[in-house]
């Protein structure tokens, strides 16, 4: 087994290590360093997901990937490129890494440098410090409480922050218990290499707003980078999709501006299988199912899982399309019966279309998006008072009934509220207007229900000019 082999291998290794350089003699070339660059600053200090750009020439998982990178220089394009920081391999035999990468691109960027390997021993650490690394790597998976314990404290006295790995809830719970302040959450197993890019879904609300969250492995496309935002990670690490691509920055552009940069887009009302097929290939963010039963969108709870169940790409793991979450919609419901909703059926986020209070937000058991009328003046205190209690704010066209009208309401209005809070602009969104009502409110996301209808079905030609009208405006948008 892989991971067995590599730390075997590792051992090896830190046994010659310490015959030809005794701790002793390591630490005096500790003390030699100039102080840590300090990650967790340079992952939290803005508002967005940061990027960690990392050097691997190989992987176990994949063999070769760039073999002839020249280290120093591919480093040098990231940071020129927006990197937060730079990930190193340093293990030799699986991933063809060396200490001697590390101290070269230490010297030649300003950001914090990452010693990406297998470390199961303190010796280690003080390795990485000589060496001129600014922070380390401790992998869940290898070491047990106490170890895990005591390498942040070694770490900690060494002035370097340490990214700790979880491939599971048990691992993220004892990485937040080990008071770890950076948690990754790696989509690769590293025992099996299967890829779980859903992970981070179901771990990021297990772990405390305080800490810094990064999404590790598998980062491909902007779409994928524009889920990761999603989950309001402060990082993501990058590997194989930069060595291997033939324009390092334009790849980077890409995520940085998949992340950052472009609009969530939320399509509701859905009821059949292949209007969800048409909304996963045509790149949705979000897709709502409407639990309310006047509606003429209203679906039954067990009918969505049948229709999951029924769709081809909601099914298919290897799929390219990045899956959408799922949105249950509900008009002042009890709590409890909507928690059982979303448990049930594994929604992701729920919505709140009626007159919930902040309270009653805070009863639901997912992250909740909260519709609010927007008015000919905009309700900034009603706005701010569901600021701790719900996810985002859905701004929507003041009506008798409960939304959907297919009316839009004033953008100036919506503008402003974009501002003060992560807004998901929605009321008469249609494949012609969305365009503007983007460029003009910039709002985090869009949602659009009567827009993409005819006859009040789902109309998949509307659904997908509708999308792509949304991601050619993200392309325009810098
Ligand atoms: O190359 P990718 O799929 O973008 O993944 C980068 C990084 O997450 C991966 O290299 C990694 C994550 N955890 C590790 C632990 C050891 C070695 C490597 C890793």
């Amino acid at each position: 087994m892989f991971l067995e082999r590599i730390v075997t291998q590792t051992r090896i290794d830190l046994e010659q290590h310490k015959r030809e350089q005794p701790l002793e003699e390591l630490q005096r070339r500790v003390s030699e360093q100039t102080p840590a660059r300090d990650l967790r600053q340079a992952l939290s200090s803005r508002p967005q997901v940061n990027l960690i750009a990392e050097v691997k020439r190989a992987s176990p998982s994949k063999g070769m990937l760039a073999p002839h990178i020249d280290p120093v220089e591919l480093a040098c394009t990231y940071e020129q490129n927006g990197a937060a920081a730079i990930s190193v391999l340093t293990e030799p035999h699986f991933f063809l890494g060396s200490s001697e990468f590390l101290t070269a691109i230490k010297a030649a960027v300003n950001v914090p440098v990452l010693r990406k390997d297998f470390i199961v021993d303190e010796y280690q650490v003080y390795e990485a410090r000589a060496w001129g690394a600014d922070a380390i790597l401790l992998i869940c998976a290898i070491l047990d409480d106490a170890q895990l314990s005591h390498l942040l404290q070694v770490a900690r006295t060494l002035g370097m922050h340490c990214l700790v790995e979880a491939h599971s809830k048990e691992e993220a719970q004892r990485a937040i218990s080990a008071g770890a302040m950076i948690i990754g959450v790696n989509s690769r197993d590293l025992v099996s290499f299967k890829m779980n890019p859903y992970l981070i879904r179901d771990l990021r609300s297990l772990i405390p707003a305080d800490r810094v969250v990064v999404a590790e492995s598998g980062i491909h496309t902007a779409a994928d980078a524009r889920r990761l935002a999603r989950y309001d990670v402060q990082a993501m690490l990058v590997g194989e999709s930069l060595v291997v691509s033939n324009d390092v920055p334009g790849q980077m552009r890409m995520l940085l501006q998949g992340a950052n940069k472009s609009t969530q887009a939320k399509i509701c009302g859905l009821r059949t299988p292949e209007h969800i097929d048409t909304c996963i290939e045509a790149g949705a963010d979000l897709l709502g199912f409407i639990f309310h039963e006047p509606s003429h969108r209203y679906i039954e709870p067990r009918q969505v899982k049948a229709a999951l169940k029924d769709s081809k790409l909601y099914n298919n793991g290897a799929s390219e399309h990045a899956l959408p979450d799922l949105v249950g919609v509900f008009v002042n419901k009890e709590a409890a019966y909507i928690n059982e909703v979303a448990e049930e059926l594994g929604l992701h986020y729920i919505q709140l279309h009626g007159t919930e209070s902040p309270a009653f937000c805070q009863q639901i058991k997912r992250p909740v998006i909260k519709a609010i009328q927007a008015g000919s003046q905009i309700d900034l205190d009603l706005l701010l008072s569901y600021r701790d209690a719900a996810w985002r704010i859905l701004l929507d066209t003041p009506t008798s009934e409960w939304g959907g009208t297919g009316v839009t309401h004033d953008w100036n209005i919506a503008r402003t509220a974009a501002q003060t809070a992560q807004i998901l602009l929605a009321g008469g969104l249609n494949p012609e207007n969305v365009r503007e009502a983007v460029l003009h409110v910039k709002p985090w996301g869009v949602d659009v229900s009567s827009g993409v209808e005819t006859n009040k079905q789902k109309d998949s030609q509307k659904i997908r000019a509708f999308m792509q009208a949304v991601r050619n405006t993200d392309t325009i948008q810098e």
